[in-house]
């Protein structure tokens, strides 16, 4: 099992004060697969809770990843209103800072306490150092902050992700659009929900009738910028109606879920940027493909996704490929 990094790296390097942000307090989940149980003895109460973790084994899981989903997202909400500390990473543009840290504790601790044989793989512990294997253990897939970038400058889309695999195949993902207050989730044959509202994607074919969320990335080799831009290029003169980016994955696959956009996609994603959204996407009726039309594959770092095939397969078309290493490359020790 993948242990959890006890602590970060803590370069400060820069400090960036931000306007503040009045948030509303947190709504309680409406409606997300309550159990509804008739009043009953409790011999009978016991007999159904067994039956139901049997046909719904995950089911605990998931209300706990919501649960702290959303726990995690008024710490964030409150480190809106301070100063931030800003660390960086791969490269001066990778950010990271206390709140990415002290959020993918909070969670990770949580869920070791209830579910002690999980396994994990999280943004921040694997910047730490630790291995980014997926295996067949059940793995929570956790982005403490998706929009590092934005939330260190007040740009107001920041999301917790939490995904789950269990033999390596994605069982629920939960997205908390924690500034928005919107909690979205998925469940493997159960649908996708914003808020306890069922989500369904688009139905626009025609790519001329499409809107297209995509984003720059963090890579500022101009080879790779030459190709993100040419891509970006090539799409808007289709022409699409319009191109876009939240500066989040994780919101940006929901918004693909919601309709509110055709597609999404990227290469130089993390596992933890795309893990809840890909459940999020499919189970709303959408599709996730390689961005040169194969198999999706989650440790790829690549990521189309979309509401049907043809709006897909016409992107596919015009993106100019750039490699980026695979997120479950084992790196040998130096
Ligand atoms: O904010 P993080 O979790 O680092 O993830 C973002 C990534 O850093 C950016 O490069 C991508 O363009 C975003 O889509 C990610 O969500
Ligand atoms: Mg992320």
């Amino acid at each position: 099992m993948q242990g959890v990094a006890s602590t970060f790296p803590s370069v400060s390097r820069c400090q960036i004060e931000r306007p503040s942000f009045k948030c509303s307090a947190p709504t309680p989940d409406q409606g997300i697969n309550r159990l509804k149980l008739p009043p009953t003895s409790l011999q009978t109460v016991t007999q159904h809770n067994k039956t139901n973790k049997m046909s719904d084994p995950w089911k605990e899981s998931f209300d706990h990843a919501v649960a702290v989903a959303r726990k995690a997202g008024v710490v964030i909400r409150d480190a809106l209103q301070n100063e931030v500390k800003v660390m960086t990473k791969s490269s001066s543009v990778d950010l990271v800072t206390q709140t990415d840290q002290r959020v993918e504790k909070i969670i990770i601790s949580s869920v070791k306490e209830k579910f002690p044989t999980h396994s994990f793989i999280g943004e921040e512990s694997v910047a730490a150092g630790h291995p980014c294997i997926l295996t067949d253990d059940p793995t929570w897939i956790i982005d403490p902050v998706d929009g590092t970038t934005n939330f260190v400058h007040g740009f107001p889309f920041v999301a917790v992700s939490i995904g789950f695999a269990v033999n390596k195949e994605l069982e629920f993902g939960v997205v908390y659009s924690c500034i928005e207050d919107k909690m979205y989730t998925g469940r493997k044959g159960k649908g996708a929900f914003c808020d306890g509202e069922k989500l369904e994607v688009s139905d626009v074919k025609d790519i001329r009738k499409s809107m297209i969320i995509s984003e720059l990335g963090s890579n500022r080799d101009e080879e790779t910028v030459s190709k993100i831009f040419s891509t970006m290029k090539k799409i808007l003169c289709i022409p699409v109606h319009g191109l876009r980016g939240s500066g989040t994955a994780a919101t940006n696959m929901c918004l693909v879920a919601s309709g509110a956009v055709e597609a999404f996609f990227e290469i130089g994603i993390h596992c933890w940027d795309v893990a809840a959204g890909a459940v999020i996407v499919t189970e709303a009726g959408g599709l996730l493909l390689d961005v040169d039309g194969g198999p999706w594959d989650l440790m790829s770092r690549r990521m189309m996704s979309a509401n049907n095939k043809t709006i897909a397969d016409r992107l596919i078309k015009e993106i100019d490929v750039f490699p980026a290493e695979r997120d479950d490359v084992v790196k040998s020790k130096k």
